[in-house]
């Protein structure tokens, strides 16, 4: 397997940055760190490691350019953002060379992604024109009420792997929209679709000191910093439930306003009155966007008696024709893990459930090359007995169960502790509603499987996730609400 050389393969090197964005310049750290690709094992950069004292300086910047930035009006801040779209939209093959590099999702995917990305900037740049306040009759002849909303200031964001675009610009837009400033730390395994991000948002005219990425190695220091760091006024966070809890311990000490998107464990259910081809294809775009490493990935698949051999049959054909292998290549459909951890996870879960019961209807073939490469298992026989039961599995597994009733199976898809994305394919409207409303998730797909928009509130209940992101809702965290009583 050829070296990545990953500069030779960019319209634009220039966007292969390396160093970290803080206060409007590009900054060498005192140590880097390596960014390999997933694929093929090769290092493909080495990345500005920036210390906690770095990163606290950042801070400092920030807290210094949201007070200007906020002075904006709603449209000067709407025109560089628009910008900011335009520059990512006219730049996306790159982006997406870059986090194909980096992450390891087909091509296809990744361009994907930098248009899912790219879009929740061109809608917040125009909600940043729409943040209204409100009078309010007074409560008193000589009283009236009014409120304003205004940004709550310097906002910092952690982010995973597996959306290395989307998942900062799914809070970097409405934060900058609403007046904030903005530290972001990218996933180390990601940093450089993050740097991408930093260099468009240069040439988009962002002001120095409002978009800052810190890449570095102590994720855990770097979280104490945003936790506690009286400068900093919101935390926004996306990734495990696990580590969820520990930055919500940290930023209790400040009360800080914190947005988790965290884990998922999603049900997808197919009832007998389902077009059970729709549900096949909507489980394979479920279950295998991104190899499975996505928070509303299909974790549980849930096939009603009636149609139950028919979809397993179905289904193990139509993953069989799936292409495994480098998402730089033409046709892959199925990129490496992230990880060689991520691979042994779903190799756990496919040895747990098999030892329980479960039976292999399908197993392919794993590439025989360097990069963390997992070709995809279907099980048929599922219990809830088994650790994919309960646990997210992040990866190239589809573990399939047997219900026989719509009570049963809303039973079995609530008991979780997690509450994010859920699906269902059925045609009977009274089922669709009642379904709909017995699910204990915050978002619920029917007779779909991908339900990414930034035109809706993305988000989960219970312990995946506090917030949402994207459509009108999502500006809501970055602002704070001031009451201002007047006495005429
Ligand atoms: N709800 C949602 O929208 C999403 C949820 N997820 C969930 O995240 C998990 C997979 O993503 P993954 O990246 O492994 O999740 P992690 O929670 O391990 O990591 C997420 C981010 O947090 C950083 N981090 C890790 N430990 C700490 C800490 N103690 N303090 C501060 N930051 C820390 C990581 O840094 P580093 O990588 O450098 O260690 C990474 O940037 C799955 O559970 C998935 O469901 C993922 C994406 C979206
Ligand atoms: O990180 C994720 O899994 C994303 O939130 C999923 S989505 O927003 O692309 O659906």
């Amino acid at each position: 397997m050829s070296a990545t050389n990953l500069k030779t393969l960019l319209k634009d090197p220039s966007l292969l940055e390396t160093r970290a964005y803080i206060n409007g310049a590009w900054v060498e750290g005192s140590a880097t760190f390596d960014v390999d690709n997933p694929a093929r094992g090769d290092i493909i950069a080495q990345v500005t490691d920036l210390t906690r004292e770095e990163v606290a300086g950042a801070i400092d910047a920030a807290y210094v350019a949201q007070k200007d930035w906020a002075q904006w009006t709603g449209k000067e801040r709407a025109n560089v953002l628009r910008k900011w779209f335009d520059l990512m939209m006219a730049n996306q093959d790159d982006l997406a060379t870059i986090m194909t590099a980096e992450q390891g999702k087909p091509l296809a995917e990744a361009k994907g992604e930098v248009a899912y990305g790219a879009s929740f900037i061109e809608f917040f740049a125009e909600e940043a024109k729409r943040i209204y306040g409100e009078t309010i009759p007074g409560h008193m002849r000589d009283k009236r009420i009014m409120v304003m909303k205004q940004p709550i200031g310097v906002a910092a964001s952690i982010t995973p792997w597996n959306f290395p675009n989307a998942m900062i610009t799914r809070k970097a837009a409405p934060a900058l929209a609403a007046g904030c400033s903005f530290v972001g730390r990218p996933a180390s395994e990601t940093p450089l679709s993050a740097l991408a991000l930093a260099v468009l948002a240069e040439r988009a005219g962002i002001p120095a000191g409002v978009f800052n990425i810190l890449p570095s190695m102590d994720a855990p220091g770097v979280g104490k910093e945003f936790c506690e760091n009286q400068k900093v006024r919101k935390l926004t966070f996306t990734g495990s439930t696990n580590v969820g809890r520990i930055l919500l311990q940290q930023a209790a000490h400040n009360v800080m306003k914190c947005s988790m998107e965290l884990g998922g464990n999603a049900p997808f259910i197919v009832f007998d009155d389902a077009d059970v081809d729709a549900a096949v294809e909507g489980a394979i775009v479920c279950k295998f966007r991104n190899n499975g490493q996505t928070c509303v990935c299909a974790n549980r698949i849930y096939v009603q008696a009636g149609v139950y051999e028919e979809f397993s049959t179905k289904l193990a054909a139509r993953v069989s024709q799936m292409k495994v292998g480098d998402g730089l290549e033409e046709g892959t459909e199925l990129g490496p893990l992230i990880t060689p951890a991520a691979i042994k996870k779903v190799q756990d879960h496919v040895a747990d459930a098999t030892a329980k019961g479960a039976e292999v209807i399908y197993a392919g073939e794993t590439p025989q090359a360097p990069g963390n490469f997992l070709a995809p298992t279907i099980v048929k026989g599922a219990t809830r007995e088994m650790a994919v039961s309960t646990e997210e599995t992040f990866g190239p597994l589809a573990p399939i169960f047997k219900f026989e009733t719509e009570d049963e199976v809303i039973e079995l898809a609530n008991d979780t502790i997690f509450g994010l994305a859920s699906y269902f394919y059925a045609k009977d409207l009274s089922r669709v509603y009642k379904v709909a409303e017995a699910l204990e998730y915050g978002i619920v797909g029917v007779n779909t499987g991908i339900i990414s928009t930034e035109n809706a509130p993305f988000g989960g209940v219970k312990q995946s996730g506090l917030g949402r992101e994207g459509s009108h809702h999502g500006i809501e965290d970055y602002l704070e609400l001031k009451y201002v009583c007047l006495t005429v």
